[in-house]
């Protein structure tokens, strides 16, 4: 089994004195800052002026521009959108970056497929929570936390895995667990989850089963009820007590159902098409095309993007939840265009 680290094997001590920028306050920066400052650690926030910039005055930090924070901390977590991150490490990070100081991601994107290119008198690592930052933040608030991987790329310290530990314990991540990997496996599993199961596998998932039931005539309010709305309790079940867990709390007739219609559903073909996706992923074929796709600024995406909001699943949706406040998301959480935070 790998080696899961947690709390009592973390040496705290090597981020005393260290001073810790959070360069971005959205989904993860928002977490990482708060949390590791009630922590204990040292912590200044860097991000441009705006809606994240207030929110991280509102929050209690003390905030800068980029270049500013950058200046000043030893440890320089990059929490920017992977898209933006070349270009702003090179106008306000890079020359900052002095012998010694760590440079550290949530996701190796950018080192792994080279838009980075880290000096090589600084440690290098990231620490990369498995989760959305808003549970992150909600989960250490709870006293637990969202596991994480962490890799180091350069070590000149010859500190730099017990600072990973030590950042990762501070956000909360060493209570459930933290296992390390490599910049290439944490990257190319994470865009592979993400993509064939977590959210594009999924929702793709739960627009197809909506959207046979409305076909069939049946009512969109249950068809949501159905294929959206309770998969929130069965994935809870898996959280607890992966598929063997659910399956106890389901009846014999759907966990029938399960064996011999799950595999129609999601057949070799399907299995087929992630072994394409995870190709694209290892070529580096994702990559490029979205880092083209913001250089021609999103076309596709904002297109895709207004589509998928218009779906009737999404407007169905938003009536029901209107009446279920319980299903609210808790605090500022709420979808926006705007801030993540
Ligand atoms: N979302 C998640 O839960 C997870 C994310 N990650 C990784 O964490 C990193 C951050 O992602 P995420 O938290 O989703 O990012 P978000 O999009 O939620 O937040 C980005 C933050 O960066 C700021 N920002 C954007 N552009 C600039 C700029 N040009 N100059 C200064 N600040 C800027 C935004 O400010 P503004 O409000 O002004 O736009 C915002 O505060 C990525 O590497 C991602 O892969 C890893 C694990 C999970
Ligand atoms: C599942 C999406 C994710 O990888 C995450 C929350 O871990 C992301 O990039 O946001
Ligand atoms: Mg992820
Ligand atoms: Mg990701």
């Amino acid at each position: 089994m790998a080696k899961v680290y947690y709390n009592g094997d973390v040496n705290d001590q090597v981020l005393a004195g260290k001073k810790v920028a959070v360069i971005g306050y959205g989904s993860q920066g928002h977490a990482h800052a708060l949390n590791l400052k009630e922590s204990g650690a040292d912590v200044v926030v860097g991000v441009r002026k705006g809606k994240s910039f207030d929110k991280a005055v509102e929050d209690g930090h003390n905030v800068y521009t980029v270049a500013e924070a950058a200046e000043q901390a030893d440890v320089i977590m990059v929490l920017l959108p992977d898209e933006q991150q070349q270009k702003v490490y090179d106008a306000e990070i890079k020359q900052h970056l002095t012998s010694g100081k760590a440079l550290v991601f949530a996701h190796g994107f950018n080192v792994h497929f080279h838009q980075i290119v880290p000096p090589s008198d600084v440690d290098v690592f990231l620490v990369a929570p498995k989760g959305p930052g808003h549970l992150v933040r909600r989960t250490y608030e709870e006293g637990a936390g969202v596991p994480a991987l962490f890799a180091i790329y350069q070590d000149v310290t010859g500190k730099a895995k017990d600072l990973a530990l030590a950042y990762a314990k501070a956000i909360g991540s060493a209570r459930a667990g933290v296992l390390e990997t490599s910049f290439k496996e944490e990257t190319e599993t994470d865009l592979f989850g993400e993509q064939a199961v977590l959210c594009g596998g999924l929702t793709s998932l739960v627009k197809s089963g909506f959207e046979t039931l409305v076909e069939a005539g049946y009512q969109p309010e249950l068809a949501y009820f159905e294929c959206l709305h309770e998969l929130k309790l069965i994935v809870d079940l898996m959280y607890e007590g992966g598929l063997e867990g659910m399956r106890y709390s389901i009846s014999d007739t759907a966990q029938w159902g399960d064996f011999v219609s799950g595999p129609r559903v999601v057949d070799a073909k399907v299995k087929e098409s992630m072994k394409a996706v995870l190709e694209d992923i290892q070529s580096g074929k994702f990559a490029k095309d979205w880092i083209v796709e913001n250089q021609v600024n999103r076309p596709q995406f904002n297109a895709i993007n207004q589509r998928e909001n218009e779906h009737q699943i999404e407007k169905v949706g938003r009536e029901l939840r209107d009446m279920m406040p319980f299903v609210k998301p808790k605090k500022k959480e709420a979808v926006s265009a705007g801030a993540k935070n």
